[in-house]
């Protein structure tokens, strides 16, 4: 069982610095030394060149940073499938969210249709007009249904990389007027903290698992740090009251585990510089641990 670590220091689709320096604050929380006492090979290969936003134009301002997220985009995408083909575990650091752009695209054009769970406190299904920000990390998710800008689309050459009933969010407490619309029109499965409350991350789990990974699909797991509550995750850009406990998160984890169908795996949105003391990497270490099954006993 092989692993290929990918860092990707991106955070020209968020607005804040700090999640570029992400890979190398969750490398040095000890992400390979714990992912080998698990029994894996680790084949960490450095990270993707991305460009600092200090020497990028902005551009568009509904689409910031459009044209350097597409390049890295397409560079990640091509060392994705080549990880896959090689027989590893994609394993890709951010970054901000706009890197499961590459990483998805890269692992849809091997596996076909691929089950996605997106857990994060926001959806990700902005476009260039429903976003209030013009930061391209929310409209990530969009963009693989087929939607939005025509060139975060067809990264990779072909559209939609998902299916939206191959999507499954989690965790959701913070959607965009623009964005509810485009969720509801696109029947797309989306676990509020809501549904989380009044029936059990248990039981949301076993449901997202069903639809994500139905026919025995394959799975990736895109895991956005600010899914958690932020008093467990401090160092994240955009941080939302109310997530996941410390304990729900894990339990997310191993129930995505126990389905032997992950194929890769993202973890984003470590912002080293809003942290404290490296708790939030080291808190990503120990959920991806568990995604790839870590146990208690
Ligand atoms: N990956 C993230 N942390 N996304 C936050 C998105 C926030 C907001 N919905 C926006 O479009 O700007
Ligand atoms: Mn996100
Ligand atoms: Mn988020």
């Amino acid at each position: 069982m092989r692993i290929r670590v990918i860092g990707v220091p991106m955070d020209l689709g968020a607005d804040r610095r700090g999640v570029d320096i992400g890979p190398s604050a969750i490398r040095y929380a000890g992400l390979s030394e714990h992912l080998r006492r698990l029994g894996y090979t680790v084949n960490d290969i450095g990270n993707v060149h991305v460009p600092q936003p200090e020497s990028r134009p902005v551009g568009n301002t509904q689409l910031k940073y459009l044209e350097p997220i597409v390049q890295v985009s397409e560079e990640l995408a091509q060392l994705v499938t080549e990880a896959l083909q090689a027989n590893e575990f994609p394993l890709i650091l951010g970054g901000d969210h706009s890197i499961a752009l590459g990483s998805i695209s890269g692992v849809a054009r091997v596996h076909q249709p691929l089950g996605v769970i997106w857990v994060d406190a926001h959806t990700d299904f902005n476009t260039g007009e429903t976003t209030p920000s013009g930061n391209i990390h929310g409209m990530i998710l969009a963009a693989l249904a087929g939607l939005g800008d025509g060139r975060l689309v067809e990264v990779g050459g072909w559209s939609p990389k998902l299916n939206t009933s191959d999507i499954v969010i989690v965790g959701a407490r913070d959607i965009d007027p623009g964005e509810q619309n485009l969720l509801r029109n696109n029947h797309i499965h989306v676990f509020t903290m809501s549904d989380i409350d009044e029936r059990g991350i248990s039981e949301i789990m076993h449901q997202a698992v069903a639809i994500a990974g139905r026919d025995n699909h394959p799975v990736h797991l895109s895991l956005d740090l600010d899914a958690l509550d932020p008093r467990e995750a401090p160092g994240v850009g955009t941080a939302v009251r109310g997530g996941l406990s410390y304990r729900e998160a894990h339990l997310v984890m191993e129930m995505v585990a126990s389905t032997h169908q992950l194929v890769s795996m993202d973890v984003v949105e470590v912002n080293a510089i809003l942290d404290r003391e490296n708790a939030t990497a080291r808190l990503a270490v120990e959920l991806v641990l568990s995604a790839l099954g870590k146990k208690i006993l």
